[in-house]
């Protein structure tokens, strides 16, 4: 099928990506020409494993990029996959979301005679919102709006392993508003759903939305219910990670994300959490239980520094954040631990020198150079401190060991469960 991919950032290329591998004509369209220009010369425009790969096999054949919009009318169907960040207030921003869904409208409304054409959300958003992107598309549609038909399908990777997420989904949900905009989507699926098997949910577009959010707040929920476990484990001197692998081992918990630590962070937890309460609100409902997960959340930095502070005074000293994205395997510090973790320090007078396998750059926009120092290497880092805080789990950290004996004062705390306890260091686990 021929399919346009509005919007080019993690789910976009990975989407467009896949679906070219998947043997589809792809045209991915972003407003950053940069972006288009990496994606042209076979090479993903963010770090995603795999994702290299990928465009260097199918850019010039199947997949290109462009910022124009104007051929968008010759494909089968069209995705929006642009990012719906928070306000303030917890809700989410729809303006990107619908100026791009206004000028898909537009280049579309010169379909005419029986050409039909889809066009699919891909972006999280709230299912209230759901009606404004549809307004704004029938907007750019005018006359032809009739022609067009409207659906959403959720996306529920993960960054860091994004293709290999899409590539075996727990689920794929098609919400549709008509058998032939599900019959469209199914087709242009099969390849997935013949090669893994996964399960399909078929339902409405608005319910497909609450689906992706109830899943995001449940996984967000369970950590943060890991972490407030966590600390009590802690303050009985236990081993919160003991305790949650025996719970996980009960198959209606589940071993997966029990990890306790300095929590969750990342372009969607945060953003998809406080979205969902927002809409909670304002139809008259306060959601406790999603309130006390971004609560526990919000604390867990704090904890990790209160912990630091036990040991050392860091007010004028050097002090090593091990880790800047928001998770390993990605560049992105969206809502990363690492910030709070950086202001709690730079607070309390610290000199703050962070280090990331390949987060720097991405953080350099957060933390300018005058405000924190980057090292080359953890051993860069650690060289001098007077402490160590561990804000993300790469597998690197784990294999650090004489690095530590070139520390001023060789005080670490580990917010993920990353680093060997040693001899030599005074070693703190945030929940163990
Ligand atoms: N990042 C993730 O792991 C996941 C994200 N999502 C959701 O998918 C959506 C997209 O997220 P990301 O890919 O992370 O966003 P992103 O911020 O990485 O990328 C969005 C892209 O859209 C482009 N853009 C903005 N306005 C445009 C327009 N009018 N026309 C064309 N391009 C335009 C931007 O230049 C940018 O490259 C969000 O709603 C997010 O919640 C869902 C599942 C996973
Ligand atoms: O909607 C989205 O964007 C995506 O959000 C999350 O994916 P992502 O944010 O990429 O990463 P996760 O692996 O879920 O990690 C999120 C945060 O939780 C933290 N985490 C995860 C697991 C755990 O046990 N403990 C823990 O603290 C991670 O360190 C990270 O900061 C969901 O897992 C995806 O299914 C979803 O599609």
């Amino acid at each position: 099928m021929n399919v346009n991919v509005v919007g080019s950032g993690y789910v976009g290329t990975t989407l467009a990506a896949c679906l070219a591998e998947m043997g589809h004509e792809i045209t991915a369209i972003d407003i950053d020409e940069s972006v288009v220009a990496t994606i042209n010369e076979g090479r993903a425009p963010l770090h995603e494993p795999g994702l290299d790969e990928l465009l260097a096999e199918h850019v010039g054949t199947r997949l290109q990029a462009t910022t124009s919009y104007a051929d968008l009318a010759d494909a089968d169907l069209t995705f929006l996959a642009i990012g719906t960040p928070s306000r303030s207030d917890g809700s989410i921003d729809l303006g990107p979301l619908s100026a791009a869904a206004e000028m898909v409208g537009e280049a579309l409304s010169g379909l005419g005679g029986d050409r039909e054409h889809l066009v699919v959300v891909k972006s999280t958003i709230t299912p209230p919102g759901l009606d404004r992107v549809r307004e704004a598309l029938a907007t750019g549609l005018g006359d032809v709006a009739g022609a067009v038909e409207f659906a959403t399908n959720p996306e529920f990777l993960r960054e860091g392993t994004a293709v290999s997420d899409f590539r075996n989904p727990d689920k794929i949900v098609f919400g549709t508003e008509s058998a032939s905009a599900l019959a469209t989507l199914e087709e242009l699926y099969a390849p997935l759903i013949e090669s893994t098997d996964s399960p399909i949910v078929r339902t409405d577009p608005e319910t497909a939305m609450l689906i992706k959010y109830a899943n995001n707040a449940f996984l967000a929920t369970k950590i943060s219910l890991a972490n407030d476990l966590g600390n009590v484990s802690k303050e009985f001197g236990l081993d919160a990670y003991e305790v949650m692998e025996a719970v996980g081992l009960d198959d209606r918990i589940g071993e997966q994300f029990l990890r306790s630590g300095v929590g969750w962070g990342g372009s969607c937890f945060p953003k998809d959490v406080n979205a969902l309460i927002f809409s909670a609100r304002e139809v008259g409902y306060e959601p406790p239980l999603l309130e006390a997960a971004v609560e526990v959340n919000d604390r867990q930095p704090e904890r990790l520094l209160a912990l630091l502070d036990e040991h050392v005074d860091v007010a004028g000293e050097r002090v090593a954040v091990l880790g800047l994205a928001f998770k390993p395997g990605t560049d992105d510090v969206r809502n990363s631990r690492a910030i709070p973790l950086i202001e709690g320090l730079l607070e309390r007078g610290a000199t703050v020198v962070g280090y990331d396998p390949v987060a720097t750059e991405t953080m350099r926009e957060v933390f300018s150079d005058t405000e924190i120092e980057y090292a080359d290497s953890a051993e860069d880092a650690l060289a001098g401190a007077s402490g160590a805080v561990v804000a993300t789990d790469w597998d690197e950290f784990a294999a650090l060991d004489s690095e530590f004996d070139a520390m001023a004062e060789p005080v670490v705390v580990d917010g993920r469960r990353i680093i060997e306890r040693r001899e030599g260091i005074t070693y703190e686990g945030l929940t163990w």
